[in-house]
């Protein structure tokens, strides 16, 4: 797996995921599942876009789920042929809709992979709709926990804040791990802090 900043990987076809994906979680891996699968298909390299800090962090404060370099591990366990992390700075998010768009077309995507509720861009301005303008897009079914809510970073935030590690430990599954021993480290440094 190659890693890349943002603007360096030309490719003459691939297979593209975008997303924050903090903590690979089960609904991130069954994106990631779809996309590769249909790279495999159509025998191109499968990339993803992400982001460090994930936009989040960044933006609100979040607390982040993993680190860089063990969501670039999950995704090499994944098969992503090419990782692309986009350094999620102020400079990064002045970046307009149509120059991301325009990084994109450097790669050539046959199909771009997402869940229905993607939004992309300065001030969340590019939505599948707009991607749809420039691009295959392939939607995945949100994947749902036990409870009916969509699984989500922002619900397993929730689920490590009110001390459900369990619950939070099946949504980020198996592939997750080892993100999984730092949270739990990082909560018992909570716990004994205050
Ligand atoms: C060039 C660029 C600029 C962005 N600017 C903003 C922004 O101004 N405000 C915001 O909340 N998110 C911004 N984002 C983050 C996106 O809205 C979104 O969170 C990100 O593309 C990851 O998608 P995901 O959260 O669905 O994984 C930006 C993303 C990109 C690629
Ligand atoms: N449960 C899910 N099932 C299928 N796809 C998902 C699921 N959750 C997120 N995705 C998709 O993964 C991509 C990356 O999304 P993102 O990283 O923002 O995930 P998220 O868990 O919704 O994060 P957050 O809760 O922080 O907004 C998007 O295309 C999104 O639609």
């Amino acid at each position: 797996m190659d890693i890349h900043t943002p603007g360096t990987l030309q490719l003459s076809a691939s297979v593209l995921t975008i997303g924050a994906l903090d903590g690979i979680h089960k609904g991130h891996q069954a994106l990631l599942s779809k996309a590769k699968e249909r790279a495999d298909q159509l025998k191109v390299p499968f990339v993803v876009y992400t982001f460090d800090p994930p936009p989040k962090v960044f933006f609100k404060g979040c607390q982040q789920l993993m680190s860089v370099e063990e969501k670039l591990q999950a995704l090499e366990r994944i098969g992503a042929d090419h990782v692309i992390v986009g350094p999620f700075d102020e400079a990064f998010t002045k970046k307009e809709v149509l120059d991301f768009i325009a990084e994109l077309q450097e790669m050539n995507p046959i199909e771009i992979w997402e869940g229905p509720d993607f939004l992309f861009g300065k001030n969340k301005k590019g939505t599948i709709e707009v991607l749809r303008r420039y691009f295959y897009v392939g939607i995945v079914n949100p994947l749902m926990c036990k409870e009916g809510e969509k699984i989500s970073s922002t619900r397993i935030r929730k689920l490590l804040q009110q001390g459900h590690y369990s619950r939070a430990k099946e949504l980020l599954g198996e592939e997750c791990l080892d993100s999984f021993r730092s949270l739990q480290s990082y909560a018992a440094d909570i716990s004994m802090s205050g």
